[in-house]
């Protein structure tokens, strides 16, 4: 997936030029990738998903569904969330603790799309996959809106990246740093940490 990038890094967007919450003045260094030009990646991964899982229903996505609406072609969907914890601070921790129903009998013989807002050292995927493996579904792909540069990565366990990002810790767009930030719904900041 990833060629051989230009040395330089992406230096993000100067803060001045968007509006966000008073509240983060103080704690974010950039905007590094702007609500509209996610939305732009994201359709254009939803393109590459719905070709790939043809004719098979999805058990796990909502942007395929807009997808569905605008060609002549609807993947009928189901959504299920894995609600789990594997992040203390900014440092990933060892293992995956998946919170609540870890039930997933409902993927036996299922075309299953994983959709992860960012995989970082990849372990928790690899757990997460590990697990839903367990259960026999008939095909697994794993989307994610931002995977990291980070050494000696596991082979790529993502099959769609909406955007190769340097080994930083970001936030914004979901993307927390202990819970902080959640609210940053348009784009993703470097926390200079
Ligand atoms: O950079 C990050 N920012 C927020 N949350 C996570 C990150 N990496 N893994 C989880």
């Amino acid at each position: 997936h990833f060629k051989e990038g230009p040395k330089h890094e992406w230096p993000g967007y100067s803060l001045n030029l968007f509006t966000y919450p008073e509240h983060y003045h103080e704690d974010i260094e950039n905007v590094y990738i702007p609500h509209g030009l996610i939305m732009n990646r994201i359709e254009r991964l939803a393109h590459y998903i719905t070709e790939d899982f043809w004719d098979s229903n999805i058990m796990v996505l909502c942007f395929v569904k807009v997808l569905g609406r605008n060609s002549n072609r609807y993947l009928e969907t189901r959504v299920e969330f894995i609600r789990y914890k594997s992040y203390l601070n900014d440092q990933s921790t060892e293992d995956l603790h998946i919170v609540g129903n870890t039930d997933l009998s409902f993927l036996r013989g299922k075309c299953v799309l994983v959709v992860e807002a960012i995989v970082d050292t990849g372990k928790t995927m690899q757990a997460l996959l590990k697990h839903v493996q367990t259960f026999e579904p008939k095909m697994v792909k794993v989307a994610g809106l931002l995977v990291k540069r980070v050494p000696n990565m596991a082979e790529s366990l993502t099959d769609y990246v909406g955007f190769e990002i340097p080994n930083r810790f970001v936030v914004g767009y979901a993307l927390d740093y202990n819970e902080y930030f959640r609210d940053l719904n348009f784009s993703f900041m470097h926390e200079d940490r």
